[in-house]
């Protein structure tokens, strides 16, 4: 079932129109005009019929307004000119009135399923110099995504993003900030795990000079600087409450005041975070706000951990083997059957990024033209690809326990075992930032885990 609105200011066309899409399964909601529509918004709509000429602003003025969402604009035969501006103007598709029903419902089938067939087109995003990468992967799960940011972008709403380590969670920020109406302006990310709870709030909020020790100029925070663009707060359940305080007074009021300043500033930001973290658990242990929680999780994107993502795997691999080979100069390297084997089998903990760090280790250590499973330094892990998690389990190594390989013993081991396993076993020989990489996670969720299991740093490892 599609939904359609229907724009149009003569209630006995309106209605008409709407029986007609109601008795072919659609769902139709109404309007009089671009300014209402306008009022409602456009996020959930798959098509948006619109007169031509309406009191106020014409139909055409919807192309942009309700863009991605495709706008089918009705004329009359006495201005077929203005129909072909339309078209001009980026309208999918014109009738004439009074239109044929037959010629209207294949002329709405044929957009709709034209719209339907673009769903899955993974969006293209522009790195810093302006070279433009695809998103790689066609699972379901991954189409399912693709359709939410073309959805979701251009809605200039708050997004939650949520996924483990490595699933691709700033590129989708990326992604979104680019297809919306902000993308000439600038994208701002910040990584909240990475800044000191101590510095947080000043580099988030700005502060006046002399607000604190050390504070020997006004700074301007991360937040003004992202005015009138997008604010990507990666890693958000990391925020400590105080920042989480502030951050809702700006989601709410559209205000930010600096540390230190009892003046207030507006700012036109919108937010986008991203955790690894089940912020809603976080917020029944008192770590992250209820209401925060509710103001971030307005739209919400599920990123897909790797292993669940069978089809796309080899797919992922090739591209990206591809592209390190190119980096490294060494073009014409392939995968032997066995490392394909063991890439398709690996439960990869630390998603595409970790995949990403095996091949540039394979596209380096290989010595002919294969790339063989010792060079990609996969840790040895006698599993196969665990069985999906229920979702709200779905985060990195705590997902549940994989199943058994072929030659599987008592002694197969769950990720979290592997985990464990690993670390004791090479944390003697590798910094903790070695100790990451191998497992494609980042250092402080090593440290994490480390806490979690109970296996804390040794003083004998070397630091980094
Ligand atoms: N679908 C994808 N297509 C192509 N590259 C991808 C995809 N998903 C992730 N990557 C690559 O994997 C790496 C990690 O992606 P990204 O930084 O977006 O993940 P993340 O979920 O934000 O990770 P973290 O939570 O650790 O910050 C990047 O190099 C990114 O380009």
């Amino acid at each position: 079932m599609s939904r359609i609105l229907i724009v149009e200011d003569e209630a006995i066309i309106r209605s008409a129109l709407r029986r007609l899409l109601e008795r072919h399964d659609h769902r139709v909601c109404e309007c009089e005009s671009v300014e209402q529509a306008c009022g409602q918004g456009f996020g959930e709509y798959d098509l948006i019929i619109s007169d031509l000429r309406l009191p106020g602003a014409p139909g055409t003025d919807l192309i942009k307004a309700a863009a991605p969402c495709p706008v089918l604009i009705m004329t009359s035969y006495a201005s077929m000119r203005s129909a072909v501006d339309a078209l001009k103007l980026g309208a999918v598709d014109y009738v004439a009135k009074p239109f044929d029903h037959d010629e209207l419902l294949e002329t709405v089938a044929r957009v709709l399923h034209r719209q339907a067939s673009q769903r899955s087109t993974p969006p293209a995003i522009a790195d810093e110099g302006g070279r433009r990468h695809t998103m790689i992967g066609n699972c379901p799960a991954m189409q399912a995504v693709y359709t939410r940011i073309r959805k979701t972008a251009p809605a200039d709403v708050t997004v939650l993003i949520q996924g483990e380590s490595g699933t691709g969670k700033e590129l989708v920020a990326k992604a979104l900030h680019q297809q919306s109406r902000r993308a000439e302006a600038p994208l701002v990310c910040v990584n909240c795990a990475a800044i000191p709870e101590t510095l947080i709030e000043s580099e988030l909020f700005g502060h006046e000079k002399g607000a604190f020790t050390g504070a020997s100029a006004m700074r301007t925070g991360l937040v003004e600087a992202a005015d009138g663009g997008t604010l990507f707060l990666d890693e958000i359940g990391e925020l400590p409450l105080d920042a989480q305080a502030r951050l809702l007074r700006v989601l709410q009021e559209g205000e930010i005041r600096r540390i230190g300043s009892v003046e207030t500033r507006h700012v036109d930001v919108r937010l986008i975070a991203a955790t690894h973290r089940d912020l809603r658990a976080l917020s029944r242990s008192g770590d992250f706000r209820l209401d925060l929680y509710y103001r971030l999780n307005v739209m919400q994107i599920d990123l897909p951990p790797l292993r669940e993502r069978e089809d796309d795997i080899l797919e992922i691999a090739d591209v990206l083997l591809a592209k390190a080979c190119k980096r490294h100069a060494r073009d014409g390297l392939h995968l032997s059957r066995a490392a394909r084997r063991d890439i398709a089998d690996y439960p990869w903990p630390g998603n595409v990024r970790e995949l990403e760090n095996a091949l540039e280790r394979g596209v380096i250590l290989a010595e002919g033209q294969l790339i063989h499973p010792d060079d990609l330094g996969l840790a040895t892990v006698p599993v196969t690809r665990p069985p999906s998690p229920p979702k709200e389990a779905a985060t990195s190594l705590e997902a549940p326990a994989p199943e058994r390989s072929d030659t599987a013993t008592e002694d197969d081991l769950s990720l979290e075992d592997y985990f464990q396993h690993f670390v004791l076993e090479h944390q003697d020989q590798m910094s903790e930032t070695e100790l990451a990489n191998k497992l494609g996670i980042s250092r402080k969720c090593l440290w994490e885990r480390r806490q979690r299991l109970g296996i804390p740093r040794k003083k004998a490892a070397r630091r980094h």
